[in-house]
């Protein structure tokens, strides 16, 4: 007998039956597996929510794009595979960027997010510049920030605020407050700004000073006041007083107290109203907007003249344009804005320039008195004391004497006592002179004074004699 098995070997059909039905299996599993990762992609892409963060909202920069731009910068480089690497002079330090289409990822509070730079080119008719990167660019720009949308409180409430925070810090740890002044219709330069002038350097009265300290603490501290009276949160100062007395002085000190950005306009670049607009819109927050001269850097006509001016097809930067970029509907899109217009001559400007509400501070800066004078000293000689002072200050007392006057007298290549000694000539030179002027209007004077006096002398006598005359009748 011969045994099934003798005659057919059934051996290896097992194995491959086997084999394949564990094939299957496999297959099978795999499927179900891709499967369910497929439905898990499908089902955590749909609990996905993301945010559009653009780079510009209407003609004003996204505060929001910037400190995200500013936060990813220090994630780019341990989370991509790609960086912009980018240096500009007044920095130390290298920023980097991500890169259009690159993902960073970041983890908040154990929620992992992600950004990503997305960059649409855009014909040039709807071309807006940015010179970040110093390379003006045709594309809009935007981060998109995804994560699960079960966390969408989260990142809005606290993650986002976190990245701001954590954006302003970086921005006051640069120090890198930048002046920029426009040029062309729109602004340039913004190079760190490296003016020394604080309060402790400066030189007026003190009472002014405390004044000015208070009324800026009051204006950063004050976004919750703006927001509940619907105000714009924005302050207007109107520094007047000769040149030499500080009005630079002091906005370069406000702005290194508050660690704004300086924006320095000169109003005869500007072509019209719309270009003003354009540029005070696009004015990032926290910012002081200063107009230099206003008296003399631009002609500003009063309304009714304007309205000539319109109607002629003249296009020209208006009293009322200036007066919309700094009080009206739309100059409220930025936050924290201080504008400061400066001027040598207060009475050669419009009385609307000067109404009540407009300005919301008028600061006279004049003449050095003796606190100032000490305080230069300080700055410059480093001493408290001197023999001199005393003589100083009666001479402070006589003549009208500017601070920038005095500086230019205590820089001089001596030492400090001869340095105050030549100032005590410079200011017994000035007194001279203005005894001198005082001598000569006085010669001058008299002559008419006296003729005026007897002539009315003479009348009275006339008229008293025809009364008497009259009484005598
Ligand atoms: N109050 C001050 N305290 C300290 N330094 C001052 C003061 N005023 C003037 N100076 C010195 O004089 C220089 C000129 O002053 P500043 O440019 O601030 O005057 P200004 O009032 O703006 O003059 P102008 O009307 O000509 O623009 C300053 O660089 C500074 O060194
Ligand atoms: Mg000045």
């Amino acid at each position: 007998m011969i045994e099934i098995s003798t005659m057919f070997d059934t051996k290896p059909l097992v194995s491959a039956m086997a084999s394949i039905m564990l094939m299957r299996t496999i297959t099978n599993e795999l499927l179900q597996f891709f499967q369910a990762g497929l439905h898990h992609l499908f089902r955590q892409s749909s609990a996905q929510f993301t945010i559009i963060i653009e780079e510009f909202q209407g003609m004003a920069r996204n505060q929001v794009f910037d400190a995200a731009q500013a936060y990813l910068g220090t994630k780019a480089t341990v989370s991509v595979e790609r960086v912009k690497v980018s240096k500009s002079g007044d920095r130390k330090e290298l920023s980097f960027n991500i890169d259009r289409n690159e993902e960073v990822s970041d983890v908040f509070e154990g929620i992992s997010v992600k950004w990503k730079l997305i960059c649409i080119e855009v014909d040039s008719s709807r071309i807006r510049s940015y010179d970040d990167d110093s390379s003006a660019v045709s594309e809009i720009r935007s981060y998109e920030l995804t994560f699960h949308k079960k966390h969408k409180d989260k990142i809005i409430d606290s993650y986002l605020p976190y990245v701001m925070e954590i954006a302003k810090q970086i921005k006051q740890g640069d120090m890198a407050n930048k002046i920029h002044s426009n040029e062309y219709g729109s602004w340039r330069h913004d190079v760190k700004f490296n003016h020394p002038m604080s309060f402790n350097t400066l030189a007026i009265d003190e009472e002014l000073q405390r004044d000015i300290v208070n009324d800026l603490d009051k204006f950063v501290r004050a976004r919750e006041f703006y927001r509940r009276t619907g105000k714009a949160w924005k302050r207007g100062y109107l520094l007047y007083g000769p040149p030499g007395t500080g009005k630079s002085s002091l906005i370069a000190a406000m702005a290194n107290y508050l660690n704004y950005d300086i924006y320095d306009l000169d109003l005869t670049d500007v072509g019209d109203n719309k270009t003003l607009k354009q540029l005070i819109l696009s004015m990032s927050n926290r910012a002081i907007l200063v107009i230099e001269d206003i008296d003399c850097t631009i002609n500003l006509q009063n309304r009714e003249e304007e309205k000539e001016v319109v109607n002629n097809g003249d296009n020209k930067v208006t009293l009322s344009g200036l007066l919309n970029a700094t009080d009206g509907l739309w100059s409220c899109c930025g936050e924290e804005h201080i504008i400061v217009f400066t001027t040598n001559h207060k009475e050669r400007l419009d009385p609307a320039l000067l109404r009540p509400g407009r300005m919301d501070k008028q600061i006279h800066l004049s003449y050095c008195n003796f606190s100032g004078f000490k305080q230069l000293v300080v700055n410059y000689l480093c001493i408290t004391e001197h023999e001199l002072f005393e003589k100083i200050e009666v001479l402070l007392g006589e003549v009208q004497v500017t601070p920038a006057e005095i500086g230019e007298e205590l820089t001089k290549d001596c030492d400090a006592t001869e340095c105050l000694q030549d100032l005590i000539k410079f200011l017994q030179a000035k007194k001279m002179i203005k005894e001198e002027v005082k001598n000569e209007e006085n010669i001058q004077e008299p002559e008419p004074k006296k003729m005026i006096e007897e002539e009315t002398k003479n009348e009275e006598n006339i008229k008293e004699e025809g009364e008497l005359g009259s009484e005598n009748i």
